[in-house]
């Protein structure tokens, strides 16, 4: 059997007791240190960051009052504020006991002890250590993360007023612990959103954690989301928090909640009706304090009427709405989001000199962006790699139409739309030149500047 790569400390004046921990629990960690001299202690410590301290509550030249013990206790805590100590009592003095608990113990063992119970102990206290650790590195990772993201709050680029109930959305509901849910077309921006909503709001220092629906198995979904024990399952070779319990306290995006199977939205909708979640092969429920956003591209509600989605969880996730408009409907963020990114590659690819002329802007703004501004963000990040000159062309933009993809249909019969799409369609088909759309179109220029600010192009 493989040893846990553990370092463990026993400090105990009794060598009958030392020698039988290290015997012990040498079989299961791969380091075990045995101390019979208290004054030792410091010198210990600072060789070396034990998992689990093991230490004695009476030395004895300390009599049975624990004071000792709680000593050492003491200067462990104040060396290591996280040491995992487990207190060691000979006298079943559950006073003293609950003492050094008080003062920061995790746990303690009344002596004599059975191997069993020394060892299921030992390695319980190591477990719970190891998850701290792994949440704690797991914070560590997110602050930074959230730092960066406090940057990009500031930089949702936009001016348009079809934004502005989605900025006003998200000032108001970051106070609140509601629900969000989050609708989109791809690449709309509503991972951004999410990060805003939980960068302003009172949990920024927690995490934020995102699990992506989409691509969770059916069999991973359970362990992935509520975590496990160890043994639950071949693959549990320990236990393992899940993203719900890493979101606690913090906040949990979903994204793609619309591809979920039924029987995976039953599973998560217990979870969200009962505050709770039991990690795989456990039977201990652990209560959530976790603030909840979804995110889906799909129709969810006609997913619903269609029994595809369950109304129910539909309801618990939707508490507010935040409906992301499509690039194409928000024409006057096409220029800001394009020198954003520009600022943004021009950088990244050491071209800070690229510029956009009027002429190539005139064709992003003529574009549909099917993908949105993930696709108008790729665009920029290709044409600054491939061009060769300081000025990007509009011929440096690939920008192909394609059929049924969100663009207005060609058999439209509204005025207003074939108007609105034959301009759209003459200035990509002149690449951005107005001067040459205007004569496609049989207009003055002047014509062509006023149809395109009535229709926002
Ligand atoms: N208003 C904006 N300002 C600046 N960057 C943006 C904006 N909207 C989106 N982006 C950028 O576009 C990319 C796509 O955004 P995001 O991932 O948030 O979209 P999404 O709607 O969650 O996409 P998907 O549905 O594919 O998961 C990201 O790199 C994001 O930073």
């Amino acid at each position: 059997m493989s040893k846990i790569d553990g370092k463990i400390l026993v400090l105990d004046d009794d060598q009958g007791v030392l020698y039988t921990a290290k015997m012990i629990l040498k079989q299961h960690f791969e380091t075990v240190v045995t101390e019979k001299d208290p004054l030792k202690l410091d010198f210990l410590l600072n060789q070396e960051k034990y998992d689990v301290i093991v230490l004695d509550m009476n030395f004895s030249y300390g009599l049975t009052s624990g004071k000792e013990g709680i000593k050492l206790l003491r200067k462990v805590l104040a060396k290591d504020p996280d040491a995992h100590v487990l207190m060691n009592t000979a006298y079943g003095d559950i006073d003293i006991a609950v003492e050094a608990m008080k003062e920061g113990a995790v746990d303690f063992l009344v002596k004599p002890w059975q191997k069993e119970k020394l060892l299921a102990t030992v390695t319980a206290i190591y477990e719970l250590s190891k998850t701290k650790k792994q949440l704690e590195n797991l914070k560590a990772s997110q602050k930074i993360v959230v730092r960066d993201q406090h940057k990009a709050y500031e930089e949702i680029v936009s001016v348009s007023p079809a934004m502005k109930p989605v900025f006003e959305a998200i000032k108001k509901v970051a106070a609140t612990d509601a629900n969000v849910l989050i609708l989109g077309e791809n690449g709309t921006g509503k991972e951004l959103v999410a990060r805003a909503i939980h960068n302003s709001s009172p949990r920024v220092d927690e995490n934020f954690i995102k699990v992506d629906l989409g691509a969770v198995t059916e069999s991973l979904f359970q362990s992935e989301l509520f975590g496990h024990v160890k043994g639950a399952f071949t693959d549990a070779h320990e236990n393992r928090p899940g993203r719900f319990e890493m979101a606690n306290h913090g906040t949990l995006f979903l994204d793609e909640i619309g591809n979920l199977s039924l029987a995976m939205q039953a599973k998560l909708l217990t979870t969200l009706q009962f505050k709770q979640v039991t990690r795989v092969g456990s039977n201990k429920a652990i209560p959530l304090d976790t603030r909840l956003i979804c995110a889906t591209n799909m129709p969810l509600y006609e997913m619903a009427s269609e029994k595809e989605f369950r109304q129910d969880l539909l309801y618990r996730i939707n508490t507010v709405e935040i409906k992301l408009p499509p690039l194409r409907e928000r024409i006057e963020d096409i220029e800001p989001l394009a020198r954003h990114f520009l600022k943004i590659y021009g950088k990244k690819y050491k071209k800070e000199k690229m510029r956009l002329n009027e002429t190539t802007i005139n064709k992003l703004k003529a574009y549909s962006w099917p993908g949105n501004v993930r696709e108008l963000q790729h665009a920029i990040e290709r044409a600054i790699i491939m061009s060769n000159s300081p000025l990007l062309a509009p011929e440096d933009f690939l920008l192909v139409e394609r059929p049924n993809q969100n663009v207005i249909a060609t058999d439209t019969f509204n005025m207003e739309e074939m108007e609105k799409q034959a301009i759209q369609n003459a200035i990509r088909n002149a690449d951005g030149n107005l001067t040459q759309a205007a004569k496609a179109l049989g207009v003055g220029r002047s014509t062509l500047y006023r149809k395109m600010e009535k229709y926002k192009l």
